[in-house]
């Protein structure tokens, strides 16, 4: 029998700690989610820095204290800009987080994906149908939305962890967070949440920045969702729609306090 997964960090103390350092995140990330992750950041408590050209993106995730990269709008140059970063934060000791956005949709897009893969991210952060095709299962969606619901992407995300030896996050509804041989589901959030754009990719980019912070990446990515979770719940109490939800949100991710995130934390075990 498997014992069941405690944290040793709290998402309290992991958010009072992730404020403290204020950790430089390098973001690679898509042109539609550029403005919103870095404010995503700058709102939660970190301090992220967009840097993409080949030139300078593998000497700067040298510098940064962790690396995020997310393949939604690609290019070549783009590409080898994602390569030399992961390898930079690799020769650096760095975490990095891959957020491999609709990895399915094309065969560049596809074999991108694949090569970053190869360069051993820290974590994955994907939505459940990203997740399930990446274990190796099918799925009917073809963009970046999910068309799946996260306990089918669960089987998936475990394999995918194992064979990655790396940390991997599926989120929705309820999200799933497992390193293959733990794993925790974190409620919360908001369905407002997939109406507005980018959401996703800047949570890749928190969990970078607890990853900058928390040894454990399976434990900095139960405390990035969670500081998420309740900040979407707090700011859907008072919104209207997706428009109102998106500044609210941010408001919320600031407003949050480690008591606060302490006392409404819905973790369990998975
Ligand atoms: N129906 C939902 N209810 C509550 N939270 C949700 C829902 N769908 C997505 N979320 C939250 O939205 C955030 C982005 O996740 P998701 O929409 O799965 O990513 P992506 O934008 O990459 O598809 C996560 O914090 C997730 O928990
Ligand atoms: C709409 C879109 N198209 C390419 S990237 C992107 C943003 C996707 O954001 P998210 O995965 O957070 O929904
Ligand atoms: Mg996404």
């Amino acid at each position: 029998m498997t014992e069941p997964t405690t944290l040793t960090t709290t998402p309290g103390a992991a958010l009072e700690a992730m404020r403290a350092a204020r950790p430089l995140i390098h973001c690679i990330t898509n042109f539609v989610a550029m403005n919103i992750a870095a404010n995503t950041l700058l709102a939660a408590g970190a301090s992220p820095a967009m840097i993409h050209t080949p030139e300078e993106a593998g000497e700067f995730a040298r510098i940064a204290a962790a690396l995020t990269v997310n393949i939604g709008t690609l290019s070549p140059l783009w590409v080898e800009g994602m390569k030399l970063a992961a390898e930079g934060a690799n020769a650096a000791g760095r975490p990095w987080v891959l957020d491999p956005v609709a990895h399915y949709a094309t065969a560049y897009r596809s074999r991108a994906n694949a090569e970053l893969l190869a360069l051993s991210p820290t974590v994955i952060r994907g939505n459940a149908s990203e997740i399930m095709v990446l274990g190796g299962e099918t799925s009917a969606t073809r963009g970046a939305d999910a068309a799946d619901p996260v306990a089918a992407a669960e089987n998936a995300a475990r394999s995918l962890a194992l064979k990655q030896t790396c940390t991997v996050a599926v989120t929705g509804e309820i999200d799933f967070v497992t390193d293959g041989t733990r794993a925790l589901r974190i409620h919360g959030g908001s369905a407002l949440m997939p109406q507005v754009t980018a959401l996703g990719c800047s949570l890749t980019c928190l969990v970078g920045a607890y990853a900058a912070v928390l040894p454990d990446a399976f434990e900095a990515t139960v405390a990035a969702l969670v500081h998420y979770a309740v900040a979407g719940e707090n700011a859907a109490a008072d919104a209207d729609g997706p428009g109102s939800f998106g500044w609210r949100f941010l408001d919320a991710l600031a407003a949050l306090t480690p008591a606060e995130l302490e006392a409404r934390a819905r973790v369990e075990a998975a």
